[in-house]
């Protein structure tokens, strides 16, 4: 298999858990934000902070479409990939796409001490993280190949049952 993609909101675990399955399969891991700041040499919110979201959402079509053109890698996205159709598009043709689904009560505990997610310095990030889920669950099931219940246990269970649905699928 050449690709594969995790996807979901901030805190549903694509970095970890992007890691962790590289590892156990072999296979090179890179997360789109990680190589965002790798090229600009600032951080995501910086990037927010000089050039909005807009500028943010440019770069991130730009390396979705580098990386998803890359054979043997798995890659976590950023939980805002799927806004733009292109990038659902290219996501979807290019890879297994993995949904990572978790509740947003638990994306709330997850995320709520980190400083590193720009769209939630705002005076209620709890209610901005229900309403991203709402908007983009939708976006996620539209492009996901695999469903996985991210939201319970640790990781390694979440990376056990990708594994079986993959094996299912005939993908590993
Ligand atoms: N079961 C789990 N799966 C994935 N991450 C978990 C889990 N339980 C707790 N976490 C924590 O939640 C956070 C997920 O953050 P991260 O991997 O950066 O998510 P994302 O890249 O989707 O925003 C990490 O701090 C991780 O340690
Ligand atoms: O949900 C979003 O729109 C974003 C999620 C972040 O990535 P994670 O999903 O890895 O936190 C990062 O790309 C940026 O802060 C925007
Ligand atoms: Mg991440």
């Amino acid at each position: 298999m050449d690709r594969i993609i995790l996807i979901g909101m901030m805190g549903a675990g694509k970095t970890t858990i992007g890691r962790e399955l590289a590892k156990r399969c072999g296979m090179r891991f890179v997360d789109c934000d990680h190589e965002i700041e790798a090229r600009t040499g600032v951080s995501v919110p910086t990037i927010f902070e000089i050039e909005g979201e807009e500028g943010f959402r440019r770069r991130e079509t730009q390396v979705i479409d580098e990386l998803t053109c890359t054979p043997g890698l798995v890659i976590a996205t950023g939980g805002g990939a799927v806004l733009s159709p292109l990038n659902r598009t290219m996501l979807a043709e290019r890879g297994v796409v993995i949904y990572l689904n978790v509740p947003p009560q638990v994306l709330w505990e997850r995320t709520r001490h980190d400083r590193n997610r720009p769209l939630l310095r705002v005076p209620n990030p709890r209610e901005r993280i229900f309403a991203l889920h709402r908007e983009r669950d939708p976006l996620y099931r539209e492009i996901a190949d695999i469903i996985v219940d991210g939201g319970r246990g640790n990781p390694g269970g979440t990376i056990r049952q990708i594994r079986k649905a993959l094996e299912i699928c005939g993908k590993a």
